[in-house]
């Protein structure tokens, strides 16, 4: 494939600077590509209910673990699944997996530490960053270790790999998904295969019945969710619902996160002076909080918030969002003379992130890696619907909260231990993989990793 779909339509965002909104062909199929964020902002907020459902199509009857993921759901279904994952994510509930992350970070630096005095540099910061949110979200939605920094032939590593790594099959499994939806359920295409689905429902079934027996008590995902009150109205939660949650917190939080903090770790090796400052803020706030790092201290370093807020907007994991206009829609006039243009139910709405963030008219000098922008006294000028990498509205990431401390914890670990530089094996400026639905960098991220002396 020359050019993934999510750089296409980055493509045709630059293409037509001065339109709200370009027509655009989906294979054969007529399909809009939104530009103006005031628009965006309609779509998303404003008039949801006409575009609640997201452009992306499984068969239940063919894929019943994926259809279950709130992402691919509406209409009722998608209310009841979000209510109740809404319910396992919640600001309260994200402190009580702080310590569970913060284990993990120190296997990290410990790992590092190992490799780098092995001759370890320059280490492939993908695979570090995958290693964390891996056993990250081993430990925090199945209550096991991943042993990822142990074990090279760690299982839950492998199984990991398997579901949104970049792979051939991946990428056509995804061009059907995307482009042939209906074609998926002839060929019985899945989003997760069997034996991976059955690798983790046998993980779950063990992990319960242990649980149970012994009276432990963890407070991890799987203990919110079986523990969980349900509405009157709501089906009671079967074995099989509480896998496909269960996998659905690991194929939505384990890549996505992963590609961020590969992504920061090399903005932040790029640009030393922003380095510098962060490394200063992190001893800081460690510092006047006892020598430790807490769930609370990490609220306290804004600094790092909008490190990363700006890491997402330049490396914003998902290039667009792809919606299907639920009922017919008007859209304003594209000049002031011309006529409001309707949006027939069924149509394709794309609204292209990576080119937003990278227009200059929001954001500029838009290449340039600048954290300031995010500070709380600039982020008040940036437009809303210019900037999503969680998307917006009643849509919105439901794991957001989980996603930026996983990777708050691994960049404090990682920033306060090491100096942190970019390899020449790297390849500057970073070209964006084409051939994936996700952002990588087409050469991988190399990284020097050398040990501080705190
Ligand atoms: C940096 C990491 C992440 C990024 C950039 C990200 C980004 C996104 C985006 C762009 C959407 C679509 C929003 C929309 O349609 O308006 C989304 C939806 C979703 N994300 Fe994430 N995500 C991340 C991490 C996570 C994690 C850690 C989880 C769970 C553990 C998660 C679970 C979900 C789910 C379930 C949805 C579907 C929500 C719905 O349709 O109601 N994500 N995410």
């Amino acid at each position: 494939m020359k050019r993934s779909a999510g750089l296409i339509y980055t493509d045709i965002y630059n293409t037509y600077p001065d339109v709200p909104y370009v027509g655009v062909y989906k294979i054969r199929q007529p399909a809009l590509l939104i530009r103006d964020p005031e628009i965006i902002k309609a779509i998303l907020i404003k008039d949801f209910h006409s575009f609640e459902k997201n452009d992306i199509v499984v068969d239940e009857n063919v894929d019943s673990i994926a259809s279950k993921n709130p992402f691919l759901q509406y209409g009722e279904r998608w209310k009841t699944s979000r209510s109740q994952l809404s319910y396992c994510f919640t600001s309260g509930k994200m402190k009580h997996l702080f310590p569970l992350m913060h284990a993990v970070s120190v296997h990290m630096v410990e790992y590092i530490e190992n490799e780098a005095k092995l001759g370890g540099n320059p280490m492939d910061t993908k695979e570090l960053a995958g290693k964390f949110t891996c056993d990250n979200v081993a430990t925090c939605a199945f209550g096991i270790d991943g042993k990822s920094f142990v074990d090279p032939n760690s299982e839950f590593r492998k199984v990991g790999k398997r579901i949104l790594e970049p792979s051939f099959s991946l990428t056509m499994k995804m061009l059907f998904i995307l482009l042939f939806p209906e074609c998926t359920a002839f060929l019985k295409i899945k989003f997760i295969c069997d034996d991976v689905v059955d690798y983790f429902r046998n993980v779950i079934k063990t992990t319960l019945n242990y649980r149970k027996e012994n009276h432990l008590v963890r407070n991890d995902f799987l203990d919110v969710i079986t523990q969980m009150k349900l509405k009157p109205d709501d089906p009671p939660l079967q074995d099989d619902d509480i896998t496909a949650h269960a996998i659905s917190f690991f194929a939505d939080g384990f890549e996505t996160s992963s590609i961020a903090l590969s992504f920061a770790l090399y903005n932040l090796a790029a640009n030393l002076s922003v380095q510098e400052k962060l490394r200063n803020e992190i001893n800081e706030v460690i510092r006047k909080n006892g020598g430790t790092v807490s769930y609370e201290s990490i609220q306290n370093m804004n600094y790092l918030d909008c490190v990363l807020s700006e890491s997402l907007r330049i490396h914003s994991p998902a290039f667009a969002l792809v919606k299907l206009c639920t009922e017919d829609y008007c859209l304003p006039p594209c000049s002031k003379s011309g006529l409001e243009v309707k949006v027939e139910r069924g149509t394709p709405v794309i609204i292209p992130v990576h080119g937003l963030h990278l227009d200059a008219k929001y954001f500029p000098d838009p290449e340039k890696f600048i954290p300031e922008r995010f500070s709380d006294d600039n982020k008040a000028h940036i437009i809303k619907g210019s900037y999503l990498p969680f998307g917006e509205g009643g849509r919105i990431c439901i794991g957001m909260k989980f996603a930026i401390l996983q990777i708050k914890v691994a960049i404090i670990a990682i920033v306060r231990h090491f100096d942190i530089r970019v390899n020449e094996k790297t390849k500057e400026p970073l070209v964006i993989d084409p051939n994936h639905f996700l952002i990588f960098a087409k050469d991988g991220i190399w990284l020097d990793y050398q040990k501080r002396n705190n």
